[in-house]
């Protein structure tokens, strides 16, 4: 069984859980007296240079423990203080040691649009994602046969999320735009080897048509590699793990699009 195979078995037992405990009639009236959504698809390429995703992120499978997040909240709010446009939150218990709560905290705090970045098998987590106040969610087209993908991009846009459609190779991000995507992920990491490989980006994103915001996920160790994913043409960057382990995160996030954003001349 792959790593993907195993985080996705224990996802389907933790909801199988939280599915008795709160119905999804609940959670249909909770997501429809949650705040308005923000449209995420304009504001990820409103420019100059791309926008930066910032991401709550605990643990992970390849690397284990990460950085201690006592606070998730005054996390997300020193991301957006360094510019970010929008904030991810991992809600994976099992492997990254995320959770509902910590969606709800950074929520809370940020007016900053919302990622929820879970393994999302069926509908019911895109209720959840809504009830909590979340803007988008992650749909990973390596976990989601075809039709259901494309039923759950159908219905994150209809409930007002912004489905991030996460891609790893030309084909997979071929079924993400077939699907109605309107925000491709493109992801560097190997979800079966966890192997990164940033040239990934820059080899899949010529594959999808103008008009999909075109998202550089993972692997980023430094300002030179959000640079890269620019010049390769990334709307909008997502950023976990060198942002976690920073000592000063809204510096780095400053850092970051600093070195993305095309010079000002005379300025
Ligand atoms: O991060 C992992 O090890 C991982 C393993 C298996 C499935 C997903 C995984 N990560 C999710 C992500 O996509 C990243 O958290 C995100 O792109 C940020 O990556 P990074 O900046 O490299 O932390």
């Amino acid at each position: 069984m792959s790593v993907l195979d195993e985080i996705v078995e224990g996802v389907r037992a933790d909801l199988a859980v939280r599915r008795k405990r709160v119905p999804e009639a609940v959670l249909r009236e909770r997501a429809a007296a949650a705040g308005p959504p923000v449209d995420c698809v304009e504001l990820l390429r409103a420019g100059p240079g791309p926008a930066l995703i910032a991401e709550v992120k605990r643990a992970s499978p390849s690397k284990g423990a990460l950085a201690r997040i006592g606070a998730p909240a005054d996390l997300a709010a020193e991301y957006t203080a360094g510019g970010a446009a929008a904030v991810s939150v991992l809600t994976e218990q099992r492997c990254f040691g995320g959770s509902l709560d910590d969606l709800d905290a950074v929520r809370a705090r940020v007016t900053a649009p919302v990622l929820r970045k879970d393994f999302v098998v069926g509908a019911y987590q895109l209720w959840e994602a809504r009830a909590h106040g979340a803007d988008l969610a992650l749909l990973m087209v390596s976990v989601l046969a075809q039709p259901l993908l494309a039923d759950l991009v159908a219905l994150a846009t209809e409930i007002g999320l912004t489905p991030l459609v996460e891609a790893h190779d030309e084909a997979e991000a071929e079924r993400a735009v077939a699907a109605g995507a309107r925000v491709v992920g493109i992801n560097a990491r190997n979800l079966r080897t966890l192997e990164v490989h940033r040239q990934t980006f820059a080899r899949v994103a010529p594959h999808l048509p103008d008009g999909i915001v075109k998202v550089a996920e993972s692997g980023v160790r430094g300002p030179f590699d959000v640079a890269g994913y620019a010049t390769s043409g990334a709307d909008a960057v997502l950023v976990g793990e060198a942002l976690v382990r920073s000592p000063d995160p809204r510096a780095t996030v400053a850092a970051f699009l600093a070195a993305s954003r095309p010079a000002v001349v005379g300025g």
